[in-house]
């Protein structure tokens, strides 16, 4: 089958430049997250779900099988966080390519979305000019 040859190239591809350890097989994803227990929120790529991996936090991304930009979206994503490394950017732990399963791994964000903070919904503080000043350029950098 097409995918499935896409998907084998894929994961070889990832596997050369990437330690072994980078690669969860789904049996591992499906106990990091307790068996997708908790939804942290959904985004054009799928559902992202809360997990642990030896009491470390993380968040997972699973690719949804009805996203139209989700297989492109996996490919540019697991290829450009494996090599860029930096603070303002959420740090990829790992990621797993089973089949149509396919999901990324990252650390665990506990303080909500920029989203919430620009927009003061997270809490009442109100973030000053400067504040939104210093954040788009630290993005920026990013
Ligand atoms: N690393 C993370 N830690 C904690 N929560 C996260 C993390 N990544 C995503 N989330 C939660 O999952 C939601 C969806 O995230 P996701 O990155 O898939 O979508 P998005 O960036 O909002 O949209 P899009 O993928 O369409 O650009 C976020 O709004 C957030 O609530």
């Amino acid at each position: 089958m097409v995918v499935a040859k896409v998907e084998t190239q894929l994961a070889s591809k990832y596997d050369s430049f990437a330690s072994k350890n980078w690669r969860f097989a789904y049996s591992d994803v499906i106990k990091i997250t307790k068996n997708f227990a908790t939804v942290l929120g959904r985004g054009g790529f799928g559902t992202v779900y809360h997990g642990c991996i030896d009491n470390i936090e993380v968040a997972v991304k699973m690719l949804s099988p009805s996203s139209a930009q989700g297989y492109k979206e996996f490919h540019a994503e697991v290829e450009l966080l494996m090599r860029v490394h930096h603070r303002n950017l959420t740090a990829l732990v790992g990621y797993c390519i089973e089949g149509t399963n396919m999901g990324l791994i990252y650390e665990y964000m506990p303080k909500g979305t920029l989203e919430q903070h620009l927009s003061g919904n997270k809490n009442q503080y109100s973030l000053s000019w400067e504040e939104r000043m210093q954040i788009a350029l630290d993005a920026a950098q990013g």
